[in-house]
This record gives C-alpha cells, sequence and structure tokens, in this order.
C-alpha cells in the first residue's frame, strides 16, 4: 500500500493521525469524459479493475449490464496489495495489462502522467488512443458506460434516466458517505471514536434501506439503477468481508430478510454472477491490510455467503 509522489513510489499506509483516527478518502483526480468531452469507439478504451475492489465492481457490471465486453477491454489485479500497491503478478482471477505491459498498477499512472502525485487506485478508464487516464472516479465511469456507447452498438438500458436523477442522487449521498465509505471509515479507523462514527450510522442506513426495499424491489423508481449497483457491490462483500474484517458486527445483511433478497436477486442475474468473486475478495482484505490483520488468516466463514 502506497502512493505516488511526483511519479516515485512511496510504500506509506493512510495518515489518521492528523485526523483523530478518522480514515477521510482522497478526492479521485482524473474526471474526463462526461459533458460531451468522451468520443466512443469499439477498442479505443480499457479499463482496469480487479474483483476485490467495490468501486471497479460497480464499473464491471455497468460494463456486463451495457454489453460492453467486446468494445471496453479490461485488466484485473492481483488480490494481494502489498508494499508496492496493486500488481499483475500472476494469480488467481488476474488479467496481464496488455496495453501499457505493466506489472504494477502505479507504472499505469506513471504511464499517463510522469509527475503524477497521488493514491493508486482501480478502477480506472485508459484512453488507448490518447495514451492517458480519462477518468479514475467509479461513480463517473459508470455514468460514461451508462449512455456513453448508446449511439455505435451498446445494450440498450439507462440505470441513470433523467426523471430518476435527483432521487438516485440522495439515495446514492446517504449509501455513500454511510455504507460504502461507511464500511471503509470503521475498517480503517484508529481511534474507538472514529469506528464508532461510523459504524452507528452505517446499520441505521441499512435498516432504513430494509424497510424501502419491504415495499419495493429497487431503491428507485420501481426499475434497476445505478444506485442499485452503488448499493449492490458493499452488500456483497458485507458478511465475508467487512463483517468481521471491518467490525462491521451489530448484524449481518444474511439477517435483514430484505436486504439479502435484494443482494441475492442481483448477484442471480446471469449478466451480474460472473463479476463476483468472493474469495478472491476475502483474500485481498483479509491478506493486505498487515495493520488490522497481522496473521493474514483469511476465515473460512461465512457458510452461506451472499454471492457465489
Ligand atoms: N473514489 C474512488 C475510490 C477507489 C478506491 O479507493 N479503490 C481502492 C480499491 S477498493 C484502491 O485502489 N485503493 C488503493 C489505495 O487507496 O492506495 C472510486 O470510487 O473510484
Amino acid at each position: 500500500m502506497g502512493l505516488l509522489v511526483d511519479g516515485v513510489w512511496h510504500d506509506r499506509w493512510y495518515d489518521t493521525e492528523s485526523s483523530g483516527g478518522r480514515f477521510i478518502r482522497a478526492e479521485s483526480q482524473y474526471r474526463g469524459g462526461l459533458d460531451g468531452d468522451f468520443e466512443a469507439q469499439p477498442g479505443r478504451y480499457h479499463l482496469y479493475a480487479g474483483f476485490a475492489c467495490p468501486w471497479a465492481h460497480r464499473v464491471l457490471i455497468m460494463r456486463a449490464l451495457k454489453g460492453l465486453e467486446g468494445m471496453v477491454s479490461v485488466s484485473m489485479v492481483n488480490a494481494h496489495m502489498g508494499g508496492l500497491g496493486w500488481s499483475f503478478l500472476p494469480g488467481e482471477g488476474v488479467v496481464p495489462d496488455a496495453v501499457n505491459g505493466a506489472t504494477h498498477l502505479h507504472q499505469v499512472y506513471v504511464a499517463g502522467d510522469p509527475n503524477y502525485t497521488g493514491r493508486v487506485t482501480i478502477p480506472i478508464l485508459w484512453d488507448k488512443a490518447e495514451r492517458r487516464i480519462v477518468n479514475n472516479e467509479s461513480s463517473e465511469i459508470i455514468r460514461i458506460l451508462n449512455h456513453g456507447f448508446d449511439g455505435i452498438g451498446a445494450a440498450p438500458g439507462d440505470y441513470y434516466p433523467a426523471g430518476l436523477r435527483a432521487a438516485i442522487d440522495e439515495v446514492n449521498t446517504r449509501v455513500y458517505a454511510t455504507v460504502n465509505n461507511g464500511v471503509y471509515r470503521a475498517g480503517f479507523a484508529t481511534s474507538q471514536q472514529a469506528y464508532e462514527e461510523a459504524v452507528l450510522p452505517l446499520f441505521e442506513t441499512l435498516d432504513w434501506l430494509d424497510r424501502r426495499l419491504a415495499r419495493n424491489r429497487w431503491l428507485v423508481g420501481g426499475q434497476l439503477t445505478e444506485a442499485d449497483i452503488r448499493l449492490f457491490t458493499t452488500l456483497v462483500r458485507f458478511d465475508a468481508v467487512y463483517h468481521g474484517h471491518f467490525k462491521c458486527n451489530l448484524r449481518r445483511i444474511a439477517d435483514y430478510p430484505h436486504l439479502a433478497r435484494f443482494v441475492r436477486a442481483l448477484a442471480g442475474d446471469p449478466r451480474i454472477a460472473p463479476t463476483i468473486n468472493l474469495p478472491h475478495a476475502k483474500a485481498h482484505y483479509y491478506g493486505s491490510h498487515p495493520g488490522i490483520n497481522p496473521s493474514g488468516i483469511v476465515p473460512v466463514g461465512p457458510e452461506r455467503p451472499l454471492g457465489p
């Protein structure tokens, strides 16, 4: 785990000392491809992703729902994130980097900008024509994929329809702060107070979502939208990873009837099922955070995980 400073790799864990033990996520730096500055062409773009990461998972799901597998190529990182960060070293679930020939993800950031300073995260949307990163913010990459290829053969479906945007944004805001990022704020906290500040609102939101899904199959507007996808990628990892590793253990998703039904429905969608790899995700989290789990032992449970 580390980051680049002026294009040079430094092995460094997140700084929580200056924030009372709180984990504060850095803003993603590449934000292009929205607002009409995106030129869709089959084969031009490449995605850097991985099975472990819930943010990359959003993008893999959108790529599958829009049928873009033949148009947007992909590389997948190794489950283990060590001192040199994400890698493409041989391992289960790895798809090597055929575009930049990188052995480690930080080389991709440097290929796009030799002086890049910042964290080296997945997902990345890479432009092969201009040899640069278009965007490394998952919430924006999913919107690019949602409509960017519609004119050139993407599968039908709009997961951020104009009439539902305000309602989707409202759900996203709460789910991001307390669930998607909430599990990380709990798991990476280094003070009791910071941990509790994250865990209690996380479960308040899960209670609220379970009630909401008791009346509706999907979160917004009676149809599958990006709000569901964004919630799903955290929930499908929850019982196997966040409940134990990040100490989010007031309840399991399996204890919530409507959340459990929601996760199982999406996990069973034949387009989405191949994007899920829970053993890989468990190996990543339990094996890559020595400050949290020094032994690196990966628990064998749960007996009945929420995904395949
Ligand atoms: N806001 C980013 C977050 C991406 C992110 O944090 N990805 C994690 C993997 S789950 C990562 O690559 N972390 C490496 C690091 O922080 O150094 C997004 O949604 O795209």
